[in-house]
């Protein structure tokens, strides 16, 4: 890996939460490690694959999934598979959010049943950030904005007109439960859309705001 500022971030996010999980599992039996999709997690992914950790108690899901196959080129599964569950982390338990249903809304429930039954409150959950403030699949224009806040669903579907493909979230309230959470984002125009977050209160507006006060300790490189 080159040293570039972006690689020396993912390394040092990969640092703390490789720490993280073998600290919480000195004291309970599973961790649940809750990541993001997109391209700014590859490098992380990479480095904290390599850590010797007893990955065979780590469960690892998604914040967010587009609803395509889990070979499709824009899966994040795929993208965590290939990346993140490689070398020792092979061992950790990856938990998918998509099912054989055609359409979001149809395998929502049992999507949501197989992540309430995770090791929850997760010991770090990781978000990204997108140019219009959305994180997860919690997106300004959303139709399901109001409700991805507001419900205490663990998990469901979303249609989001600036989006090609249908998604499934992870709602605001699981994002919420977790011991650490982090914000991983490179580049000048997210650290302004960060600035015009943190500068605001309409949630509606940028999303990423639900989340600003976790606290969140974010990981920026330019
Ligand atoms: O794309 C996804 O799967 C996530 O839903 C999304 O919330 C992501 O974290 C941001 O869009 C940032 O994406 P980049 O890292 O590609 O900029």
């Amino acid at each position: 890996m080159s040293d570039s500022p972006r690689d020396q971030l993912a390394i040092q996010l990969a640092e703390a939460v490789a720490e993280a999980l073998r600290v919480d599992l000195t004291h309970q039996e599973n961790a649940l490690l809750v990541v993001s999709g997109g391209s700014t997690p590859v490098p992380f992914f990479t480095a904290l694959a390599a850590y010797e950790l007893p990955w065979a108690r780590v469960q690892v899901t998604l914040a967010d999934e587009r609803w395509v196959a889990e070979d499709a080129v824009d899966s994040n599964a795929r993208l965590v598979r290939e990346h993140l569950l490689q070398g020792p982390a092979s061992a950790a338990r990856f938990v998918p959010l998509t099912s054989d249903d055609p359409t979001p809304e149809q395998g929502a429930a049992a999507v949501a049943e197989r992540v309430a039954r995770l090791a929850w409150p997760a010991s770090v959950v990781i978000l990204g950030m997108g140019s219009d403030g959305h994180t997860a699949s919690l997106f300004p224009d959303s139709r399901e904005l109001e409700l991805a806040l507001a419900t205490d669903a663990p998990a469901l579907a979303v249609r989001t007109p600036s989006q090609p493909q249908p998604r499934i979230t992870l709602s605001a309230d699981r994002l919420h439960q977790a011991r650490r959470h982090v914000l991983h984002i490179t580049g000048g125009d997210k650290r302004d859309v960060l600035a015009r977050a943190l500068s605001g209160d309409d949630v509606r507006e940028l999303p990423i705001r639900a989340f600003l006060a976790c606290p969140l300790a974010t990981y920026w490189a330019p």
